[in-house]
């Protein structure tokens, strides 16, 4: 029977089927972070356990490192705390750990795929919801939580109930100036944050075989934005020529077997998937969301909606209280919205494409009066090749902060945070009441579109500047 890409990666990891639909699934790599595993490992030492395969872990602080003044210890006692203590738990228990001064390190969701320790037609979890991102191999990746975590520390497997298949069919090819952010943001906003639950997403179509890797991570990494814990993308060659040679990836003969064996987990033809959705992205504009939800997306052309216009009161509600949050007025241009601060970087889109493009249209130009811009490459390799192409430079001439990897502004959780009332054009995943400093206004986008808008100090359609080029 023709089988899904889900479903072979499923079956080949199931260790024992329980009854109801329940199994006990190998679990094949960890990535592990400061913020979500100290629960784990104390529960480990209070019951005596041991690590059962330290060698399927991988330890990275990522959340709460700062992003200057790497040279000095860090000065945030909470935030030293959690990064000593990771590294204690991968020192006692015999894992591999990336700590600040290591030139691996950077956001988990980066540095796991460029050390090819993510690898396709394994599993891979970690104790964070974007674990999505490492789908875009192949990979059946899922965030965990800690006590799932303490269970594959020990045991090497976690009991899952198999997900439901949805498959999304991206057709037509996307137009200039169009980024994997506009195509996740639309399936969010088209499925909505709940709407996904309970399904391991398939992202396929043409569109979605042009894509890079970078592409690919972007559009797996939000597929917890639509409810879902896995998004996948089948392995082909694009992914195959990008893993080669990385540090942790098979060699030789290795290489070989591995290609030969990944070649057979796309999903069949006629494989039958529970539930499809069709997104045609031949007219699709750049996205940007307006609320306080990853689902509240509209065409950067488009205008902010009205509550009155919702479809049902419970939708009305959410977006009366988004709007009040957001302080926009329903009806006004999307494009009349001024911003004050700029972030690109992110698990979604910090890597080495996200700021050539956001380069491309800030080269001899200059971030508006009164914006304060940040870009935070996803890793230190990263950072090392965009500073190799001489993109810093071409950031800081146009007013940009350039910074150390880590999650930064995504997430308020380290020196980098907005004051109350603040209102910024991001390139991260989450627009959440707070998620970049409580009171602030977040705006997700993609980073041709936090260019723009950091050049003109209000929300801006990329297309705008890419067209001049
Ligand atoms: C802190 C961590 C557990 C969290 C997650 O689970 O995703 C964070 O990475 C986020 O993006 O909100
Ligand atoms: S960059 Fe943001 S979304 Fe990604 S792991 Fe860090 S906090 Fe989570």
């Amino acid at each position: 029977m023709p089988s899904t890409l889900y479903d072979k990666l499923w079956r080949s990891h199931v260790v024992v089927e329980e009854a109801g639909g329940v199994s006990l699934v190998y679990i094949d790599r960890a990535m592990l972070h400061e913020v979500s595993s100290p629960q784990a490992f104390a529960a480990l030492r209070e019951k005596g356990l041991q690590v059962r395969h330290p060698a399927a872990f991988l330890a990275v602080a990522d959340h709460s490192v700062p992003t200057r003044g790497r040279d000095r210890p860090i000065a945030d006692p909470q935030a030293r705390a959690q990064v000593e203590l990771l590294q204690k738990n991968a020192t006692d228990f015999g894992i591999d750990m990336i700590g600040l001064d290591d030139r691996r390190q950077g956001i988990v969701h980066v540095t796991g795929p460029e050390q090819g320790f993510t690898l396709p037609g394994l599993t891979l979890v970690c104790g964070d919801s974007h674990t999505a991102t490492h789908g875009a191999f192949g990979t059946l990746a899922f965030g965990i939580g800690s006590g799932e975590c303490e269970s594959v520390l020990a045991t090497q497997v976690l009991r899952l109930t198999k997900a439901k298949t949805l498959r999304v069919n991206v057709h037509g090819d996307l137009p200039p100036g169009v980024e994997a952010k506009d195509i996740i943001l639309a399936v969010v906003g088209k499925l909505g944050s709940n709407g996904a639950i309970g399904h391991a997403i398939e992202y396929c179509g043409p569109a979605i075989r042009a894509l890079s890797m970078e592409g690919r991570m972007t559009l797996c990494n939000m597929s917890i934005e639509a409810g879902s814990r896995t998004g996948l993308v089948a392995p082909d060659d694009t992914t195959f020529a990008w893993l080669k040679g990385r540090p942790l990836a098979p060699k030789d003969a290795d290489w070989d077997a591995a290609v030969t064996y990944w070649r057979t987990l796309p999903s069949d033809d006629g494989a039958v998937f529970d539930r499809e959705i069709d997104i045609d992205v031949t007219k699709l504009v750049p996205q940007v969301s307006w609320g306080t939800s990853p689902d509240q997306v509209v065409d950067v052309t488009g205008r902010v909606p009205d509550p009155a216009h919702a479809v049902d009161t419970e939708t009305a509600a959410k977006m009366v209280k988004a709007l009040s949050y957001m302080g926009l007025t329903p009806g006004m241009p999307v494009r009349d919205i001024a911003i004050d601060h700029v972030f690109i970087g992110s698990c979604t889109n910090g890597r080495i494409e996200d700021l050539r493009i956001a380069a491309r249209i800030l080269k001899d130009r200059h971030v508006a009066d009164g914006v304060q811009a940040l870009v935070v490459p996803g890793s230190k390799a990263v950072k090392q090749q965009a500073e190799g192409e001489g993109l810093d430079a071409i950031f800081r001439a146009a007013g940009f902060d350039w910074r150390e990897p880590g999650c930064s502004l995504c997430v308020a959780m380290n020196d980098d945070r907005l004051p109350p009332g603040a209102r910024c054009a991001s390139t991260s995943n989450r627009n959440f009441e707070g998620r970049q400093g409580q009171g602030a206004r977040t705006h997700l986008m993609g980073p041709a579109m936090a260019a723009a808008s950091a050049i003109a100090g209000q929300i801006t359609d990329p297309r705008d500047f890419l067209g001049e080029a």
